[in-house]
């Protein structure tokens, strides 16, 4: 590189990445994770699942479409950092309604450009998601040993609570549907909306709106409210969202919480973080994976029908299918690496993914499993 580093990543290996800064400037810790979209970087960076991480995409063009407010999937970035290929250029499309180095220096959002990504990326392969420090400083000093120090010194996502920071403060009503090209945001097609709860662990609003649109009236509750304030809203069903960190660490009240509602026989519908933690109050367990799903290409195969469902996926820890009880079936598994992707309980409107069906961004093979759920709301009104 002829011009001084800007940026600087390290890994508690040791490996050092140098490259341009753009966003904000300083220095942040966190866990390392490549993802394989080639569209959608806005709305990964404001996937709160992503708190505590940086992502790097595989992708080597990120920037080039802006930044739109309506592809926000929370209110702000809240991936830690990204590490690019390719320095951002000024942005090319009609929804662009800004520049991505912008909007992160004022979301307090460090970028990297000018790395190999193609390296890095086989690095994490090999050795799992690796712990981090990135650093952005318009005079280029880094004191890499202390550095190093930081990403060896930081205890990493395991045991990590992280969903209460993500949560909202307080409950709120949602009535935003999907957006439609020459619409925008559209509402709920029912006369009568089946009424959700959806608790809060970092979602997603494209989520949300996929309720919504699906028939859903959306009553969105924090992520520490006890199973008394859910049954309060008097809800036909409940939605457990994605969310960040370890699920048995965030389990401590939520999965408590589950199993009340597992009594009520109740239709439960849960999505990545929500799926683990059903998963957990059902009995089964969660382990870490070594480098985790993130992309929007993940071929998954629904057991029961056979079916290949490509999907967008964003997790770093999995249920231990080998831990489900007997009345758990497992209904998707990963066609990558076999890993569990989906359960139900026999019997009972109560089931789980793995992955996105919401997209935001991806393919959206998987949106049948909001009609599913609103489908168990409406045989239970009949
Ligand atoms: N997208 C999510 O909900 C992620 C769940 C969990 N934090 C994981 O990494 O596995």
């Amino acid at each position: 590189m002829a011009t001084k580093p800007t940026a600087c990543l390290v890994l508690a290996d040791g490996t050092v990445f140098y490259g341009r800064g753009f966003g904000a400037t300083g220095e942040v810790v966190a866990e390392l994770v490549f993802n394989t979209a080639m569209t959608g970087y806005q709305e990964i960076m404001t996937d709160p699942s992503y708190a505590s991480q940086i992502v790097t995409f595989t992708f080597p063009h990120i920037g080039n479409t802006g930044i739109t407010p309506e592809d926000d999937e929370a209110q702000d970035p809240v991936a830690s950092g990204i590490v690019v290929h390719w320095d951002p250029t000024t942005p090319s499309n009609w929804r662009s309604a800004g520049e991505l180095w912008n909007w992160m220096e004022r979301r307090g959002r460090i970028g990297i450009g000018g790395v190999d990504t193609r390296r890095l990326t086989r690095a994490i392969r090999q050795q799992g998601a690796p712990h981090v420090v990135l650093a952005h400083d318009p005079e280029g000093d880094f004191d890499l040993e202390a550095m190093i120090a930081k990403a060896r010194a930081w205890k990493g996502l395991v045991g990590l609570d992280l969903a209460k920071d993500v949560t909202c403060a307080q409950s709120y009503h949602w009535n935003e549907g999907s957006w439609e090209w020459g619409e925008g945001f559209g509402t709920s097609p029912e006369d009568k909306p089946f009424k959700v709860v959806a608790l809060d662990y970092g979602a997603k609003r494209n989520i949300l709106r996929s309720l919504v649109t699906h028939g859903a009236d959306v009553t969105v509750l924090p992520a520490t409210a006890t199973a008394e304030e859910v049954l309060a809203h008097e809800p036909e069903g409940v939605f457990l969202s994605n969310g960040p960190g370890d699920p048995a660490a965030t389990g401590s009240y939520a999965v408590p919480m589950i199993q009340e509602l597992l009594n009520r026989d109740m239709p439960i519908f849960g999505i990545c973080l929500g799926h683990q933690m059903l998963a957990l109050a059902l009995g089964a367990q969660t382990v870490k994976m070594g480098h985790g799903h993130h992309g929007a290409n993940h071929p998954v195969r629904d057991n029961e029908t056979g079916k290949v469902e490509i999907t967008s996926m964003n997790h770093g820890f999995a249920v231990d299918s080998q831990t489900l009880p007997k009345n758990v079936i497992e209904t998707h598994v990963s066609l990558f690496d076999g890993s569990n992707c989906g359960v139900r309980v026999a019997n009972k409107p109560v089931f789980s993914v793995q992955y996105h069906p919401e997209a935001a961004p991806g393919p959206q093979d998987s949106m049948y499993l909001f009609r599913r759920f609103i489908d168990s709301m409406r045989s239970r009104r009949t």
